[in-house]
């Protein structure tokens, strides 16, 4: 039997962890509360996993990689940045796909959501101007619509000044003030969009090391949500993170007042412990985690980072402890077989390819 199928369902191997330096307010553990067992996924690949690929993959590439992922069951796709493209190249055609998407009958009966990244005021309004040549084409909060996909923007703030810098070429304090406008530019009427939060390098940053304060953590995500975010995605960019470090973090989180809906953990598998630190977060009471296909990835500022926790490796860990991401692992294994070799890289997800080999076994 598979160390995976032993752990006990509610988790609770993990509960001897090193205590916060903060005061949890009311902290219950899962085996406490009734464990809800639905998880969302949020699919970074197109995005995230793209972003660092020195050829540029051809737009073709990317819708189909989209429209591959969408059909698995996956809800939300990340699905490019509206970044300087002397910046990250790689996503200068998120224009393009913004508006396939908003021109082509969607490729899933599921509702879908889409997130693009967007920095500042120009890449919001590069974004409102493929939204306002298709007005009636998505679903907003005000005139919500099943068959048509929703929308997100996302921000994205820096938990150290030297990755805030390197990344966004200004300091934390400056970056927020810039992501206000978006923010609320992108709830106004007419868009009423959907709006993510991230906060980079949470538990350890390139740059500065594993020297990064969960506090510091906490006041920025309270600002974004004050601002109006939706919600805050943590990202563990380097995967420095460790199970007793991602525990602190969300106990000071707790401490801080963020609620556990609000937040979503985005784990980078630099260091092989994204799915123990998901784990831990699970059992916290998180319940969207983000991932790519194939574990497709790395940052451009981030040297040596390798991808995000992948898809295939989380959707099967969540059948394990029975939770239900509501995904097609087969589908998705397919998907990540699939664009490994378009990008001509070998498979970054273990669970991709023991289930495809099994399958092959079992077909000869
Ligand atoms: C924020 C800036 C733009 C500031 O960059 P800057 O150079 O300081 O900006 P600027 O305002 O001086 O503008 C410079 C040029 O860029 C243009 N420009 C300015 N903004 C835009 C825009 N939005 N779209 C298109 N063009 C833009 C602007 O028009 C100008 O063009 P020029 O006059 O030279 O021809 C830059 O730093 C940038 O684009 N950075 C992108 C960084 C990035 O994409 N990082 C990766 C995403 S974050 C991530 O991966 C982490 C995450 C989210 O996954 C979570 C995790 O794992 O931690």
């Amino acid at each position: 039997m598979s160390r995976l199928a032993t752990l006990p369902r509610r988790l609770a191997l993990l509960r001897p962890l090193r205590r916060t330096t903060c005061t949890a307010r009311s902290y219950s553990t899962v085996s406490e509360q009734r464990l809800d067992n639905r998880v969302k996924i949020v699919e970074v690949g197109p995005r995230d996993g793209l972003q660092n690929e020195k050829n540029i993959v051809p737009l073709a590439t990317k819708i189909e990689l989209i429209e591959r992922l969408a059909k698995t069951g996956l809800q939300t796709i990340e699905a490019g940045s509206f970044v300087a493209p002397k910046w990250v190249p790689q996503m200068a055609n998120s224009s393009e796909i913004l508006s396939h998407i908003l021109t082509t009958p969607p490729p899933s009966p599921h509702p879908l959501t889409y997130s693009f990244l967007a920095p500042n005021m120009k890449g919001l309004s590069n974004a409102f101007s493929i939204l306002d040549a298709n007005p009636s084409s998505f679903s907003t909060e005000s005139n919500p619509s099943p068959s048509k996909p929703s929308l997100e923007m996302a921000v994205f703030a820096s938990a150290t000044e030297t990755f805030s810098q390197k990344n966004l070429n200004a300091s934390i304090a400056a970056s927020l003030e810039t992501f206000r406008a978006v923010i609320s530019a992108a709830k106004e009427t007419p868009y009423n969009l959907r709006v993510r939060g991230y906060i980079s390098v949470v538990l350890g940053c390139p740059f500065e090391g594993y020297d990064v304060s969960p506090h510091r953590v906490a006041e920025i995500a309270t600002e974004l949500l004050e601002m109006g975010v939706d919600e805050i995605a943590l990202g563990d960019t380097t995967g420095m993170g460790t199970a007793p470090r991602t525990k602190d973090l969300l106990n000071c989180l707790r401490s801080a007042g963020i609620r556990n809906e609000d937040v979503a953990m985005h784990f980078h598998d630099t260091y092989g412990q994204a799915l123990v630190n998901t784990a831990v977060a699970l059992e916290h009471g998180i319940r969207t985690f983000d991932a790519s296909v194939s574990g497709l990835g790395g940052c451009p500022y981030s040297p040596g980072a390798t991808g995000n926790v992948a898809t295939e490796d989380v959707v099967y860990f969540m059948e394990s402890l029975g939770m239900d991401a509501g995904v097609d692992l087969d589908g998705v294994a397919e998907v990540g077989e699939w664009i490994s070799k378009e990008l001509g890289r070998g498979n970054g997800s273990t669970v991709g390819r023991a289930v495809l080999g099994r399958r092959k076994r079992k077909q000869e």
